[in-house]
């Protein structure tokens, strides 16, 4: 078996993913132009030190006077100290513009992430690639490839220009060579590892999976005996990942040796080209150091080319992500907020995938204030779907969900989870003590409420059981809990938050049926009257005091109405009833 990173096809380039990045740099372009100026200028002053030097030397072998030699002498100190000084500001300011950028890229890769439910199959792997290593590829086109790019392009142009001055038949050659080494050597550069480069940023989003997959999936797979066929396809990855790199840097180097040798070459016929122009021994002399520094910095071409060819996968990943069509808006204007806290969907329908079945069809729900409603069906009826679309996980395709009177998605970003919240499908239970585990639901709880709320979940007992009580570790994801257990924390987190609106999304799975009836008996006595409950469960017991009881199949409404009613109605409700109560009853016949 293969744990589900199975490798990643590689990524489709797509042409516009660089404009994508930059268009997100604009607000720092002031900044990335000043940092783009200032590596010129760096290039610029080891070129015009080495020259200036050069001449310096030669021309103090004649032994002219000193006042002769005093303004190159100033010269060379300064640009000395001004390089460095250049190239310290440049770090500063290019770091700066690309790391307030990259933070800006971050957070919307995260949001983006973040807000697609439907985009669960993107895996925690490769979303941590994308956060990451995509991201980087972002702040590494703008650090080293446009800048370090414009400003070698820019000083190439200056070179030419100062041999020109000297000898322009020297200036041509010094072209030519500075064409070779800054546009035909990038252009050979990137043709040679285009391919290869494309495939290295989807296999390690493919490794990081894997990563993620052989740990939190390693008892599993021990327990199938799949751990060997599991790590084999893994390494088969990350040896395929470190072919391609050794590829790359062969190239590389085969690329950066050709430079080098341009710079000699050029370096010759420069010379050459020069004393047949009649340019005397000392300028002959400074060209002929000269060029090998300008071609040097023409190279700095190849490099950001390079960069460039291995960025494109990890770039398209991250356009991808941000030129994701949103879902639709729900059309209408917002209306006014009303305030309260009466829930209402209206003709709801939500899809995950263009084109599939809604996973919820024009569903209708009045859930005012004090009001308390649970929702039933079989597994993959749409139950969490309906949570979901409360809580503004997924966005609705059509239709509505209000609170309040104020649709989901034009709630203030944090006054959905003061109204509405709960224990939604699949709490997560922190690697933390139970205290802290409990305070997420409210800071401010102090140990009386931790007490209220974990008795009503059914936990007061065990945790005053604990060396530690309330500073007792759960282990990561509650690895430490017993599956019950961990229901009851996040349970009794979500009835300490106390939210207006309480959603209990299956609050008693993993418990036995006394312990579930017992557990849910109590925690709606704990919640406040006054509060709304949208309770989800597969189980039937327990429901009777609920004011309305609806029963999803495949994404629709079959039945509604009160329990006492429910049960003598021919449907899937009474048989289920029928069915889990006959089984519970052999189920406590059995029991001690
Ligand atoms: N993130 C998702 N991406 C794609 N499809 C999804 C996603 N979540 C749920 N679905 C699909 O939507 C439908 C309804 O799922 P939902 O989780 O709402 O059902 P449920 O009634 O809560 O089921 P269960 O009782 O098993 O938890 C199912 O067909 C499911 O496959």
């Amino acid at each position: 078996m293969e744990p589900s990173g199975a490798p990643e096809p590689p990524a489709p380039t797509r042409p516009d993913a660089e404009r994508v990045v930059l268009r997100l740099a604009r607000p720092y372009l002031g900044r990335l132009l000043g940092a783009g100026l200032l590596a010129a200028a760096t290039e610029f002053a080891g070129l015009a030190l080495m020259a200036t030097a050069t001449w310096l030397l030669m021309s103090a072998a004649g032994r002219p006077p000193l006042d002769r030699l005093t303004v190159a002498i100033v010269a060379v100190r300064a640009l000395a100290v001004g390089r460095g000084v250049f190239r310290y500001t440049e770090r500063l300011a290019g770091h700066d513009a690309v790391l307030r950028m990259v933070t800006d890229v971050r957070a919307r890769v995260f949001a983006a992430l973040a807000a697609r439910r439907e985009g669960a199959d993107r895996r925690t792997g490769d979303a941590l690639s994308r956060l990451v290593s995509d991201v980087e590829a972002a702040q590494d086109l703008l650090l080293r490839v446009l800048v370090p790019g414009a400003a070698a392009a820019l000083v190439s142009l200056l070179a030419v220009g100062g041999a020109a001055l000297v000898s322009p038949p020297a200036a041509g050659v010094l072209a030519v060579g500075l064409l070779v080494a800054g546009v035909a050597l990038p252009a050979l550069a990137t043709r040679l590892t285009r391919r290869a480069a494309d495939e290295v940023a989807p296999l390690r989003g493919a490794l990081a999976v894997d990563a993620v997959d052989l740990t939190h999936g390693a008892a599993d797979l021990a327990a199938f005996g799949a751990t060997d066929a599991a790590l084999t396809a893994a390494e088969g990855r990350a040896g395929r990942l470190a072919r391609l790199e050794r590829r790359l840097a062969a190239v590389g180097f085969a690329v950066d040796a050709t430079g080098v040798l341009v710079g000699g070459l050029t370096a010759a016929a420069v010379v050459v080209v020069a004393l047949r122009a009649g340019v005397s021994g000392v300028l002959v002399g400074v060209l002929a150091v000269g060029t090998p520094a300008a071609v040097e910095v023409a190279l700095a071409l190849v490099a950001a080319a390079r960069q460039r060819t291995q960025l494109r996968a990890g770039l398209a990943r991250v356009a991808d992500l941000l030129t994701e069509p949103a879902a639709p808006e729900p059309v209408g204007a917002p209306e006014p907020v009303s305030g309260g806290h009466d829930v209402r969907f209206e003709d709801v329908t939500v899809r995950y995938r263009a084109g599939a079945a809604p996973a919820l069809a024009g569903f209708d729900l009045d859930l005012p204030a004090g009001r308390r409603v649970a929702v039933v069906g079989p597994s993959g009826a749409g139950k969490s779907t309906l949570a979901a679309a409360l809580t503004g996980a997924v966005r609705p395709a059509a239709g509505r969900v209000t609170v309040g009177g104020v649709p989901v998605s034009a709630q203030p970003g944090d006054g959905l989870p003061r109204i509405v919240g709960g224990l939604l499908a699949e709490a997560y239970v922190f690697h933390a003590t139970v205290r802290e585990n409990l305070l997420l639901g409210r800071p401010d709880a102090g140990e009386a409420d931790l007490a209220a709320a974990t008795r009503a979940a059914g936990l007061l007992d065990w945790v005053r059981d604990q060396p530690d009580g309330w500073d007792t570790v759960v282990g990561e994801q509650g690895g430490q809990l017993s599956g019950g257990q961990r229901q009851r924390l996040a349970l009794a987190r979500a009835l300490l938050a106390a939210p207006p609106v309480l959603v209990l999304d299956e609050p008693t799975e993993g418990l036995d049926p006394a312990a579930a009836d017992a557990v849910l008996d109590s925690a709606l006595a704990a919640t406040p009257a006054g509060h709304s409950v949208l309770l989800i469960s597969h189980r039937l017991s327990g429901l009777a005091g609920f004011d309305e009881i609806l029963v999803l199949e495949g994404g629709r409404v079959v039945q509604r109405g009160r329990h006492e009613e429910l049960v003598t109605r021919p449907g899937w409700y009474r048989e289920q009833w029928l069915r889990q109560e006959a089984a519970e009853r052999g189920y406590l016949a059995l029991a001690p």
